[in-house]
């Protein structure tokens, strides 16, 4: 039995196909490559190429891998954008979602892991955030994960599957050991920003918005590493492997971290000089996002071990450094 990744050539979902092959699952990924990378999936992994809108294609998979469980990684996942194209992201997050469903129904696939976020609370009330807080999102990106955790509960309902929900809060590093990282086209993620500017590809860095009710102004964000996301991801899927109910649980380092502090994190981190702009705010921000994660604590027995924003933006420096341009384009 195998486990289907959607979304496994992309930043995140390509450290957990990692992990999932070093502790020896049978991967197989799905990926149209519109945001991903080929040379992102490992090369044990089977890989298809092709669209989760398509039914045709998703059956195709389905048809010839035996599924045992899902890591549903595919979607749109700018706040920014979302603001501007909300269409696009009902089109690809809630349609595609949708359409896995219905192709999870057909091949009695029952156990399912969705990347769902903290956009889906909006400005919350106090923080650090918990999973039972008001779901209010600021975003159609946060607006459209939101519908979809709607969707696996009613889904799982009927159907008699178990999904986990992980609402990350902001994802961030790279695998230490290296070969894969971080590359968005138009990168719209501050820590690579920051990054690509120490390196002299970008002109400077925008600080969007220094009014924010917040300690120095500038927004507050719940930075976690990858490779504690990937482990996360683990251990959700041995929750329902052990016959875990459909649950949601909140995944951050818990602290939360300014806007200026990341990049004066950086500026020791490179050890290089760049140059720093204020902008307007970013429409459809939030002013703070900290999660709690005790639930994943306690329920998932999860301990994410690179907390310190020094360590991610240093694992994210490596990836970078060794790869100014991301990965080859072939
Ligand atoms: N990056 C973060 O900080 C963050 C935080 C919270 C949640 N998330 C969620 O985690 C997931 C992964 O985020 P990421 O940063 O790795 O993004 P990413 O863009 O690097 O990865 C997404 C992958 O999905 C693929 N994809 C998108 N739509 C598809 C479709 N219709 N059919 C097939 N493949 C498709 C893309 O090509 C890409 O490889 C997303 O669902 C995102 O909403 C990310
Ligand atoms: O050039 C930049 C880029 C970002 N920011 C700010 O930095 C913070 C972090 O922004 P970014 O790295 O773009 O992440 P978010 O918009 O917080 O969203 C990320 O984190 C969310 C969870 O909190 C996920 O759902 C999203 O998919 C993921 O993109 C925000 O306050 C931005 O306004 C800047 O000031 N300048």
């Amino acid at each position: 039995m195998a486990i289907l990744v959607t979304g496994g050539a992309g930043y995140i979902g390509s450290h957990i196909v990692d992990l999932l092959i070093r502790k020896g699952y049978e991967t197989v990924v799905v990926d149209h490559l519109a945001a991903g990378h080929r040379q992102a999936v490992h090369p044990k992994a089977a890989f298809y190429e092709g669209d989760i809108r398509s039914q045709d294609f998703l059956n195709s998979v389905l048809s010839g891998e035996r599924i045992e469980a899902v890591f549903h990684f595919a979607a749109s996942s700018l706040v920014g954008e979302s603001m501007k194209n909300p269409l696009h992201y009902y089109d690809n997050n809630v349609l595609g979602s949708l359409n896995l469903l219905k192709a999870l129904d057909t091949h009695k696939v029952k156990q399912l892991v969705f990347s769902s976020t903290a956009a889906v609370y909006g400005e919350a009330k106090s923080q650090p955030i918990q999973e039972d807080a008001p779901l209010k999102p600021a975003s159609p990106y946060g607006e459209t994960k939101l519908a979809i955790e709607r969707m696996l509960h009613w889904w799982a309902q009927a159907s008699g599957a178990r999904f986990v929900s992980l609402r990350y809060f902001n994802a961030a590093g790279a695998k230490a050991s290296g070969g894969i990282g971080e590359d968005h086209q138009n990168e719209t993620h501050l820590i690579p920003i920051i990054l690509q500017a120490a390196l002299g590809k970008r002109e400077s860095v925008s600080i969007f918005g220094d009014d924010y009710p917040t300690k120095d102004g500038t927004c507050i964000r719940d930075y976690i590493h990858v490779e504690d996301l990937a482990e996360a991801h683990l251990l959700a899927l041995r929750y329902l492997e052990a016959g875990g109910k459909s649950n949601v649980f909140n995944l951050g380092g818990s602290k939360g971290i300014s806007v200026k502090e990341v990049i004066e994190t950086a500026a020791e981190v490179t050890n290089r000089w760049f140059k720093v702009t204020i902008a307007p705010r970013r429409s459809g921000d939030p002013a703070e996002l900290v999660a709690s994660s005790e639930k994943a604590r306690s329920l998932l027995n999860w301990q994410p071990k690179k907390t310190s924003i020094r360590q991610i933006v240093e694992d994210a420096w490596s990836w970078h450094r060794s790869h100014p341009d991301g990965y080859p384009k072939s």
